[in-house]
């Protein structure tokens, strides 16, 4: 005999006036409202709503949770030329924002140097396949991966043009992410043929420039934000990367390129700022290690970025 009074008050005492609770024979179904969730928290909530269920004589629980599911956006990280920081940046953010509540998965879209497998500690690991689509793989840091490097050989890809680059992007983009909400993309980088098909064809909700305080005066951080610009894509803002130095011994900061010129630059190009990273020895030598400085407890930098690009999700 369930006691279905008692069910109904121990799903209450977890999910308040959310949960709307039918027992058909030994069936007990839950229809949990979410609305106004963040992905973790409806996940936290579907759990502690299926143990509150469990209860002596019922036989299934089913629990279902109402309210849309979000639709995936990617996320574009991209820069007019190599070396900036582009790929460093990537990881670290979308670290950040799965610390911020989102469900995130990472993309490697860098044909031709992909380097997230090495930044995210898991070298060597190669995606399993079900009917073709690609299962990411697992990082130890919560937020799963697919790159270029893991279906290519270093150096085949290179050669490629718009088209190919895209194809290939597709198997990525395309696996099975599951509930994955947010796709962070770590394009190639530069502004040629195979960004722009790259962008054309994957439409992502949004792109964040990086750049570092030596290229502002340059055009290249124009040109890749002329490149959104010409296929529609928006806008997050700029990063200044590598923005004044940190000294290791008695962690003293300098400014050998000057300060404030990026976000002059972003107001110049009316666009957002959204934030600067030093330049410091401990973020290059974590990130090369994979592990990667936002999944530090004390991590501000990466954190306060994902802040950003979480309020621009939310007006979307
Ligand atoms: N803020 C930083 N402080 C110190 N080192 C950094 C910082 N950002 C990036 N680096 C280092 O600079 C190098 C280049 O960074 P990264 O590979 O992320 O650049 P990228 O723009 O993605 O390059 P590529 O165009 O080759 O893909 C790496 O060794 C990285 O560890």
């Amino acid at each position: 005999m369930i006691d279905i009074e008692a069910v109904k008050a121990a799903i209450a005492a977890v999910a308040g006036t959310r949960a709307t609770v039918r027992l058909e024979g030994t069936r007990l179904g839950v229809v949990v409202d979410a609305t106004g969730l963040d992905p973790k928290a409806r996940d936290a909530l579907e759990a502690t709503v299926k143990m509150a269920a469990t209860a002596p004589g019922v036989g299934e629980v089913r629990v279902v949770m109402t309210a849309e599911r979000t639709t995936r956006r990617l996320i574009a990280v991209a820069s007019g030329k190599g070396g900036v920081g582009k790929s460093t940046l990537s990881a670290n953010l979308a670290i950040a924002l799965s610390r911020a509540g989102r469900r995130v998965g990472l993309v490697d879209a860098d044909i031709y140097g992909p380097s997230q497998p090495r930044l995210m500690g898991v070298e060597g690991t190669r995606p399993t396949a079900k009917d073709k689509v690609l299962d990411p793989v697992p990082t130890p840091y919560g937020v799963p991966l697919l790159s270029m490097g893991q279906l290519v050989d270093p150096g085949r890809a290179l050669a490629w043009r718009g088209p190919m680059a895209a194809g290939a992007l597709g198997q990525l983009v395309e696996a099975d992410w599951g509930a994955t909400d947010t796709l962070v993309l770590d394009l190639p980088p530069g502004t040629g043929d195979v960004q722009l098909t790259m962008v054309q064809k994957y439409r992502p909700a949004g792109a964040i420039i990086v750049s570092t305080p030596q290229d502002l005066a340059l055009i290249d951080a124009r040109r890749a934000i002329d490149l959104f610009e010409k296929a529609g894509i928006p806008i997050i803002g700029l990063v200044e990367n590598m923005a004044g130095y940190v000294c290791p011994h008695c962690g003293e900061s300098s400014d050998p390129f000057g300060n404030g010129g990026a976000e002059a630059a972003a107001r110049e190009l009316g666009i957002a700022f959204l934030g600067r990273v030093p330049l410091t020895l401990s973020i290059r030598t974590a990130s090369d290690a994979g592990t990667p400085p936002a999944a530090e407890p004390d991590d501000v930098i990466f954190a306060a970025l994902a802040a950003q690009v979480v309020a621009w999700i939310g007006k979307m």
